[in-house]
C-alpha cells in the first residue's frame, strides 16, 4: 500500500481549524433539529503550497460532482482519509477543481473488495450512498509517500467529508477502467487531525456565492462543475441525505450513548493503542462533540473500528439516529470481542513465558544459595572434569572414546535434574571405572607359583602339577589367554580356595562369583540402559572393582546354571568365556565392545555332566577329588587347625587339638569327602577354646580394648589413637566407635588392637576325651552300619551321590510271607528299582543253578514277597551301579549265605548277567577307603580308569577285583562256600 500509512495530516493541511468551537465538528447539515450549524470545510492552505485551495464555505447544494471509488471501507463524515488517486484524468481534474475553488467531489464504497479503480464505469459497482467531500489537501503521491520508483505520478488527496450523499444518476461514466489505483487510508484519531478541521468563515469572502434560491443555486452549482466535463472521469448527479430529526434526551439514544461509551472504555482498557487514540480525541474539543452527539459518534465509532465492510456501509446509510447507534454498537462490540480474544491470547503467552521465567530465575537462586552455602559448587561442572580426568588416565579405544566424548557432550546440555542426566551420569560413571588398559605385572614365576600352592593347600599334587605346567607354558607363550581351567569335585575339597591360590600365584587380582541357579541373562551380560536401575553384567562389575584388565575371575558352580525364560544364560557365559568372541565382549549396558581376552577364567564344578556341552567343551577341566582319611588328618593338622587357632585369637595360647582327636573328628564327625565340615567343627573347638579360656581366666585379665575410646585417652597399652604414626600391630583390627563428649557431639575415634597375650599359665588340650565338650556327640557311632557281620540278604554297594561325592551304601533284602511282590523302599529312583528287577529276574531264571529250587521250574517266590530297602532312607538314591549289590543281596537271602562287609561292590547289570562300566570311581573307592573296605569287586571296563586316573594313595588297602559276568562277583563274594563252588558248573550258560 502506498498511501500514509497512519493518515498522519498531510504538510499543507496542518493549521488547526479556525474556530473548534463549532457544537457539531464535521457534522452533518440538518443533522439534529437543535443541532448547530453545519461544520466547516477545513482551512484553505497555506498561499507558499504548490497546490492548495481557496477558503470558502461548503456548499449546501452541490447536484453534480466527481465520483471516486473509495476500496476497503466507507468514509464517514467528520473524519478524514487520505486517498491516493492514479488515473491521470482524475488527478488533473482534482487540480484543476483545486485551482478552480471547487474542491469537492463525492466518495463511494465500491462493492467489490478487490476492484481497484479512480473512476466509476458502472454504477452498480459502487454502494449508492456515500459522502461529499472537501479536498483539503493534495500533494503529489510520489514525493515522499512511500511510493515507488518508477511508478506513474499520482496524488494523494486528504479529503474531509461533510455528509452523507447518494448517487441519484451517473451523468459521465469514467472511460477505460484505469489502472490506477486508489489507495484509501483511514483518516487518523489524532487530535491534530481533527483540529484541521476548518471553521466556515463567519461572512462568505469576497467572490464567493451568494446562496441562491434552490433550483437557482442548483444550476449554478452545475454549471460551476461544467468545466468537468471535458475530463474523462466519472461524474454523477447527487441529492444530499439528511438524517431524520431526533430528540437527544429519548432514553433509548442515551441508553446506545452511554452503552457505547462504555464499550470504547472496555475496548480502552484492553487495547493501549486503541486508548491511545481515543485518549488524542478525547483532549479535542471537537471529540467532546462527538461523546455529546448520537449521530457523530455513532459515526465515530464506526470510523475507529475496523468492522465488517458491509456493517459499515450500513452505517453509514441509516438515517436514523437510533438505527445508526445500533448498527455501530454492534460494530463495536465485535471490535471489544475482538480486543478480548487479543488479550486473551496474549495473556496466556505472556504467562507461560513468565512461568518459565519464573523457574529459570528460581532456579539460578537456588544455584546461588547453594553455592553461598557450600553445598553445590557448580557440580555439573565438577562432575565433567572429573570424568574428563578419569578418561585422560585411562587407554580408551578409539570407539569407547567416540562414545565417551558423545555422551559427555550431552550431559553437557541436560539440566542436572532431569531424568535423563542421571541416566547418563551413571553410564559415565561405569564407562570410566572400567579399567581401560590398565593391568597389573604378571608373575610367571614357577618357584613362586608352587610356593604359594603349598602354602596355601595341602596335597592336591595333580591340580597343582597341572597349574604349574600351566605356568610354564604362559611364562614361555608370555601370555595365559584363552585358557579356561574348570576345577571339578565334590563340595569342600578347596576348589575355590585353590582358584584363589592361583590368582595370588599369579599376582593377579581376584573376583568370584557364583552362577548356580542364575536364570537371569542380564546378571551377565547387563540391562539394557533405557531400564530403571539398569546395571551392567557381573563381568563388567568385576573389571570395576579389581581395577585392572587382567584379573582372575572365578565362576562358581557352572554346572548349576540355570534355563532362563527369555535368553539362555549359558549361551551368555559361553559368549564372555570364549576365546573365540570375547575380545569384543557387548555387555547390553555399556554398549561398547570390552576386550575380555585378558582375564583368565576359572570355573568350579561339582559334576561335568551338567555342564552345557558347548562351554564343556571349551574347558581345560582338572579333577579336584575328595581326600582320604589320612589326607584329611594332615589337612587338618597343618592348615584348618593353625588357622582356626589364629582366627579365635589364640595363635599365642597354649591350646593343642590333638591329632587323636581329628582323626576322632574325621571317623565320627565329618565322613564326607571335602575338609569343609572337618573345618566347621575345628573352628568350633577353636571358638569353645577361647570361651572357656576367658571365662577361666576371668574377664579382668583382658583389659577391654573398647573401654576408653576418646581420642584424648590413648594411654592404654592395648590401643593407639591412629593420629600416632606408629605402625600398627600386625593384623590388629580396627574398631570405629562412637565416644559423646561434654557438648553431646557425637566424635569418632579410630583405635587399634592387638591381640591379647594369653597367661603362660593356661594350657588347653582338646583330646579324644573331652572332644564332646567341644563338639557334642558323634554323629556317627559305628564305624559301619554293620558292627557285626549281617544277615544273609545283606549286601555293601558304592554310591555316587548328586554332590559328587561317593558313599558306601547297604542293601538290605527280606522274605517275606506273600504273594510274589517286591517292595523297594529307601526313595530309590527309578532306575535303581529297574536293576532291582532285573536283579531277581535273574535270579528267579537261575534259581535252580544257584541251588535255591529244587527243580527248574520251581517258584521260589510262590508265597513269598521280597522287600528290598538301601538304609539313610531319607538321601535319595539313583543309577544303574547298584546292580552288582542287589543281586548279590538276593542269592545271599535265598542261600542263605552271609556276604563279608568288607567287599563292596559296583556295577550295572544286565538280564543275562554281563556286568557294565559305571561312573564317579574315584569318589566311590574314596568313599570306600574311607569305610575301611578291603575288597572292592568293579566293571572289567573300569579297570583302566582305576589303575590310571585313581591316586596310589586312595587305592592302597584295597584289592580291587574286576568281572565281566554276575557269576564272577558272586564267586568272589562267597568265596569258599561249599554251594558257591557248585555253582561253577550249575551256573555256566
Ligand atoms: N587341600 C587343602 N588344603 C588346605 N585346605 C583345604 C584343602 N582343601 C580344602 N581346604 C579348605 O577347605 C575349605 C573349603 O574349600 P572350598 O570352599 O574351596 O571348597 P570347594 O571345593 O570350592 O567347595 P564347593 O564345591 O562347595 O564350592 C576352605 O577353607 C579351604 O581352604
Amino acid at each position: 500500500m502506498d498511501s500514509p500509512e497512519d493518515g498522519q495530516a498531510p504538510p499543507d493541511s496542518s493549521a488547526p481549524p479556525s474556530s473548534s468551537s463549532s457544537s457539531s465538528g464535521g457534522g452533518e447539515d440538518g443533522s439534529s433539529s437543535d443541532s448547530p450549524p453545519p461544520p466547516p470545510p477545513p482551512d484553505p492552505p497555506t498561499p507558499a503550497a504548490p497546490t492548495s485551495i481557496s477558503k470558502q464555505s461548503v456548499p449546501e447544494i452541490y447536484p453534480q460532482v466527481l465520483a471516486l471509488p473509495i476500496a476497503r471501507r466507507p468514509l464517514f463524515p467528520g473524519f478524514y482519509k487520505a486517498v491516493v488517486v492514479r488515473n491521470p484524468a482524475v488527478v488533473a481534474a482534482i487540480k484543476d477543481m483545486m485551482k478552480r475553488g471547487q474542491p469537492y467531489l463525492g466518495a463511494f464504497l465500491l462493492k467489490d473488495e478487490n476492484a481497484d479503480s479512480d473512476v466509476i464505469t458502472d454504477i452498480n459497482s459502487v454502494h449508492p450512498v456515500g459522502v461529499f467531500a472537501q479536498i483539503t489537501s493534495v500533494f503529489a503521491a510520489n514525493s515522499g509517500l512511500g511510493a515507488k520508483e518508477g511508478e506513474e505520478e499520482g496524488l494523494t488527496a486528504v479529503l474531509y467529508p461533510h455528509r452523507r450523499i447518494r448517487i441519484t444518476e451517473l451523468i459521465q461514466p469514467g472511460g477505460l477502467a484505469s489502472t490506477a489505483q486508489v489507495e484509501s487510508i483511514e483518516a487518523p484519531l489524532a487530535a491534530e487531525h481533527v483540529d484541521q478541521v476548518p471553521t466556515p468563515p463567519a461572512t462568505p469572502e469576497p467572490g464567493a456565492h451568494e446562496p441562491l434560491p434552490q433550483t437557482t443555486e442548483a444550476s449554478a452549482a452545475i454549471m460551476q462543475t461544467a468545466f468537468l466535463q471535458s475530463y474523462d472521469i466519472s461524474i454523477v448527479r447527487v441529492e444530499n441525505l439528511v438524517t431524520q430529526p431526533y430528540n437527544k434526551d429519548d432514553q433509548y439514544i442515551r441508553a446506545f450513548m452511554s452503552e457505547i461509551v462504555s464499550v470504547f472504555k472496555d475496548i480502552a482498557q484492553l487495547n493501549p493503542l486503541f486508548r491511545d487514540q481515543i485518549t488524542n480525541f478525547s483532549i479535542n474539543q471537537v471529540a467532546s462533540n462527538v461523546f455529546d452527539e448520537p449521530d457523530k459518534l455513532a459515526d465515530f465509532a464506526a470510523a475507529v473500528s475496523t468492522g465488517d465492510v458491509q456493517e459499515l456501509q450500513d452505517v453509514l446509510e441509516s438515517l436514523v439516529v437510533e438505527d445508526r447507534l445500533r448498527k455501530a454498537l454492534l460494530v463495536l462490540k465485535k471490535e471489544l470481542i475482538n480486543a478480548q480474544l487479543q488479550s486473551k491470547l496474549s495473556r496466556d503467552v505472556d504467562s507461560k513465558i513468565a512461568k518459565r521465567q519464573r523457574e529459570y530465575y528460581l532456579m539460578e537462586q537456588l544455584k546461588g544459595i547453594k553455592k553461598e552455602l557450600g553445598m553445590e559448587s557448580d557440580g555439573k561442572d565438577k562432575m565433567i572434569e572429573k570424568f574428563k580426568e578419569r578418561a585422560a588416565s585411562l587407554k580408551m579405544p578409539e570407539a569407547v572414546k567416540k562414545v565417551f566424548d558423545e555422551e559427555l557432550n550431552k550431559l553437557q546440555h541436560l539440566e542436572p535434574a532431569a531424568s535423563e542426566a542421571n541416566v547418563t551420569r551413571n553410564y559415565l560413571d561405569w564407562l570410566t571405572q572400567i579399567p581401560w588398559g590398565q593391568h597389573s605385572t604378571e608373575n610367571y614365576s614357577i618357584t613362586h607359583a608352587q610356593k604359594v600352592l603349598d602354602e596355601d593347600h595341602y596335597g592336591l599334587k595333580d591340580v597343582k602339577d597341572r597349574i604349574l605346567e600351566f605356568l610354564a607354558v604362559g611364562k614361555l607363550r608370555g601370555t595365559v589367554e584363552g585358557k579356561i581351567i574348570c576345577l571339578v569335585g565334590p563340595p569342600g575339597v578347596g576348589k575355590t580356595s585353590i582358584g584363589k591360590s592361583i590368582a595370588r600365584a599369579l599376582d593377579r587380582q581376584f573376583f568370584r562369583f557364583s552362577v548356580g541357579g542364575l536364570t537371569d541373562v542380564a546378571e551377565i551380560k547387563g540391562h539394557r540402559r533405557t531400564y530403571v536401575g539398569a546395571l551392567p553384567g557381573k563381568i563388567i562389575q568385576a573389571l570395576k572393582r579389581v581395577g585392572t584388565e587382567n584379573p582372575l575371575v572365578l565362576i562358581d558352580e557352572v554346572d548349576k546354571i540355570g534355563r532362563g525364560h527369555n535368553g539362555d544364560p549359558s549361551s551368555a557365559l559361553l559368549e564372555m568365556l570364549d576365546p573365540e568372541q570375547n575380545t569384543a565382549f557387548l555387555d547390553h549396558y555399556m554398549d561398547v565392545p570390552v576386550d575380555l581376552s585378558r582375564v583368565l577364567f576359572v570355573c568350579t564344578a561339582n559334576m561335568l555332566d551338567t555342564i552345557p556341552a558347548p562351554l564343556l567343551d571349551r574347558m581345560e577341566v582338572l579333577e579336584v577329588s575328595g581326600y582320604v582319611s589320612e589326607e584329611k588328618a594332615r589337612i587338618a593338622q597343618q592348615y584348618l587347625s593353625p588357622q582356626a587357632k589364629e582366627a579365635s585369637g589364640l595363635k599365642n595360647a597354649d591350646v593343642e587339638l590333638d591329632p587323636a582327636a581329628i582323626d576322632i573328628l574325621i571317623k565320627y564327625y565329618c565322613r564326607e569327602s571335602g575338609v569343609r565340615n572337618l573345618k566347621k567343627h575345628i573352628d568350633k573347638i577353636y571358638r569353645k577354646a577361647a570361651l572357656k579360656l576367658v571365662e577361666d581366666l576371668g574377664e579382668d585379665v583382658f583389659p577391654e580394648p573398647t573401654g576408653a575410646t576418646s581420642s584424648t585417652d590413648s594411654g592404654s597399652d592395648t590401643q593407639k589413637s591412629v593420629e600416632k604414626q606408629d605402625p600398627p600391630p600386625d593384623k590388629s583390627a580396627i574398631a570405629e566407635t562412637v565416644t559423646p563428649d561434654a557438648e553431646h557431639e557425637r566424635k569418632v575415634t579410630t583405635v587399634e588392637r592387638k591381640p591379647m597375650t594369653v597367661p603362660d599359665t593356661v594350657h588347653v588340650r582338646i583330646t579324644p576325651e573331652n572332644l564332646k565338650d567341644y563338639v557334642g556327640p558323634p554323629v556317627y557311632y559305628k564305624d559301619r552300619l554293620y558292627s557285626k557281620p549281617p544277615p544273609p540278604g545283606v549286601s555293601t554297594g558304592l554310591g555316587y551321590l548328586g554332590n559328587g561325592s561317593g558313599a558306601v551304601m547297604p542293601i538290605e533284602a527280606t522274605l517275606m510271607p506273600g504273594k510274589g511282590g517286591l517292595h523297594l523302599t529307601g526313595k530309590l529312583g527309578e532306575v535303581i528299582r529297574e536293576s532291582a528287577q532285573i536283579a531277581l529276574s535273574w535270579v528267579k531264571s537261575h534259581s535252580y543253578g544257584l541251588g535255591i529250587s529244587a527243580t527248574a521250574d520251581e517258584q521260589i517266590l510262590d508265597h513269598k514277597d521280597i522287600h528290598v530297602h538301601m538304609p539313610e532312607g531319607s538321601i535319595g538314591k539313583e543309577g544303574p551301579s547298584a546292580g552288582t549289590a542287589l543281586l548279590t543281596a538276593f542269592v545271599s537271602l535265598f542261600t542263605k549265605i552271609k556276604v563279608n562287609p568288607d567287599i563292596a561292590m559296583t556295577g550295572e547289570i544286565s538280564l543275562v548277567g554281563q556286568v557294565l562300566p559305571v561312573g564317579g570311581l574315584k569318589e566311590k573307592i574314596l568313599a570306600a577307603h574311607r569305610a575301611g573296605i578291603k575288597t572292592i569287586i568293579a566293571p572289567e571296563a573300569n579297570r583302566p580308569d582305576i589303575e590310571e586316573n585313581v591316586p596310589e594313595s586312595v587305592k592302597t588297602g584295597i584289592r580291587f577285583v574286576y568281572v565281566e559276568d554276575v557269576r564272577e562277583v558272586l564267586q568272589e563274594v562267597f568265596r569258599g562256600e561249599p554251594s558257591a563252588e557248585k555253582w561253577k558248573d550249575t551256573l555256566k550258560y
